[in-house]
Formats: C-alpha cells, sequence, structure tokens
C-alpha cells in the first residue's frame, strides 16, 4: 500500500488556498435570499447577475492569492480568469446548492431554482452536475484545489505560455491527488472521479450564453463587467 506524504510545502500551499478560499465567500448567501422569498423571473436574473458579478471579483481576489498567479504575463491572467470564470460559478453553485441544509430547505431551494427563469432545456443537465457534485461530498480543501486548478487550466483559449501556467496547475494537482488519498482511503478512483466533475463542468458552460439570453424573459441587462466575461451583449 503506497504510503501518501504531504510535504511541508504542500501543506503550506494548501493552507494559503483555502485561507484565500474562506475569505473571498459570496458576500451574502443567495441560498437564504431564495428561502426567503419566491422572486419573478425578472428579479432572479437580476439577482443571479448580482451574484454572478460579486463572485466575479470575488474570484479575481482568491485567484490573486494563488502563488506565482501574479508572475503570469498580464494579458494570460486576464485570459485565465475570463476563460474559467463561468466554470467558477457553476462550481460555486454547486457547493452553494450541495451545503446541508434544514431539512425540506434543500427542495425548496431546488424548486425555486427550476422555476427561476432558467429554460427546461439547462435545468436537467444543470442539476445532473449539481447532484453528481453533492455524491462527492467534497471537503473543504478539495473545494478550495479544484477551484484553483480549474482557474490555471493552461489550454485556455488566447493563454500564450501554456508551460507558466502548468508549472502552477501541476503542484496543485499532486497535492489534490494526496488530499483525496488521504481523505477518501476507500476510493481509490476518487481524485479521477474529481477531475472527471470538471470534463462535465466543461459541456454544461458550453451552453452559458445561450443559457443566459434564453431566460424566460425579454430584454436581459447585464453588467458591464459579466459582458465582458460572459461574452453576451
Ligand atoms: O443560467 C445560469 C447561467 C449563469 C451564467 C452563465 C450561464 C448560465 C445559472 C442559473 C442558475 C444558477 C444557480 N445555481 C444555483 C445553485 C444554488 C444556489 C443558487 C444558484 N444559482 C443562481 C445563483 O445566484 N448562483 C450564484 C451562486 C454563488 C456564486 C455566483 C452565482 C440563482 C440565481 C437566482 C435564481 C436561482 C438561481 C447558476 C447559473
Amino acid at each position: 500500500k503506497e504510503k501518501v506524504e504531504i510535504t511541508k510545502e504542500q501543506k503550506a500551499l494548501t493552507k494559503v488556498i483555502v485561507e484565500a478560499y474562506n475569505r473571498h465567500q459570496i458576500p451574502q448567501d443567495v441560498a437564504k435570499k431564495l428561502l426567503q422569498d419566491q422572486y419573478s423571473v425578472e428579479e432572479n436574473f437580476l439577482l443571479l447577475t448580482e451574484m454572478a458579478t460579486s463572485q466575479v471579483q470575488v474570484i479575481v481576489e482568491f485567484t490573486k492569492s494563488i502563488p506565482g498567479f501574479l508572475s503570469l504575463d498580464h494579458e494570460d491572467q486576464i485570459a485565465l480568469l475570463k476563460g474559467s470564470a463561468v466554470e467558477a460559478m457553476f462550481l460555486r453553485s454547486a457547493q452553494v446548492f450541495s451545503k446541508k441544509m434544514p431539512n425540506g430547505h434543500n427542495g425548496i431551494l431546488e424548486e425555486r431554482i427550476r422555476k427561476s427563469g432558467i429554460s427546461e432545456e439547462f435545468i436537467t443537465p444543470m442539476f445532473n452536475f449539481y447532484k453528481s457534485i453533492i455524491g462527492l461530498h467534497m471537503s473543504l480543501e478539495e473545494q478550495a484545489l479544484l477551484t484553483a486548478i480549474t482557474i490555471l487550466t493552461p489550454d485556455r483559449p488566447y493563454v500564450k505560455d501554456h508551460q507558466a501556467v502548468e508549472k502552477l496547475q501541476e503542484p496543485m494537482l499532486d497535492v489534490l491527488r494526496k488530499v483525496c488519498v488521504l481523505q477518501h482511503p476507500q476510493e481509490p478512483q476518487y481524485f479521477a472521479r474529481l477531475l472527471g466533475r470538471l470534463t462535465e463542468l466543461r459541456t454544461l458552460t458550453h451552453y452559458h450564453a445561450e443559457m443566459l439570453t434564453s431566460w424566460r424573459m425579454n430584454d436581459h441587462k447585464f453588467t458591464p463587467l459579466l459582458c465582458e466575461i460572459w461574452d453576451v451583449q
């Protein structure tokens, strides 16, 4: 049985990533808001754009805390943030959805999201993804490291220095692999399943522009930041 050891450096790296992840929580809890009231389709869309806009700002701060990120070429920094924003938003949404709540509340939250205005064809793939994330019972370290790994994906469009990004992503993958072995000793394939979620995430975000403009209402208004990040309007 291979003895898995997390080195001092890897412990330090994980600590930095988890602290940054915790520090940059979404300011206001969207699940609580959704459980409080039923909103109209227009109000829900506004809530989504507000939450997503603040999450983009939060993700930028989180990413700046990733050791080495600020030493990358500046245009590559932008390309990585832009290329991963929708994935990070869905990953965060899945983590919000997977939070255990007083019984019945998860059902209400699911209902509110189903009726929020998202067009039917995207509801199933979105919830399939959320349920697959729930099924993994990810630890906080795994969530934080997976988010960093998603952002540091070398093959995003317009990234020039792939190698420099790989050099940052690899240590994260190494320590995530070890964390998975240590935290899920009964599931040798757990790390592979975790990375498999990133593939499902990419397919889900493939239609993101269509998902947004098909929100069941006319005249979809976006913030300037989201127009930049989401390639809409
Ligand atoms: O269609 C979507 C989309 C968005 C961007 C690009 C492409 C598609 C698209 C549609 C729902 C959700 C989505 N899945 C959620 C799961 C649990 C809780 C809320 C969730 N949300 C939305 C949300 O606020 N997400 C936050 C979460 C924190 C990080 C920033 C984002 C609300 C918005 C109010 C109405 C109901 C759902 C997330 C995304």
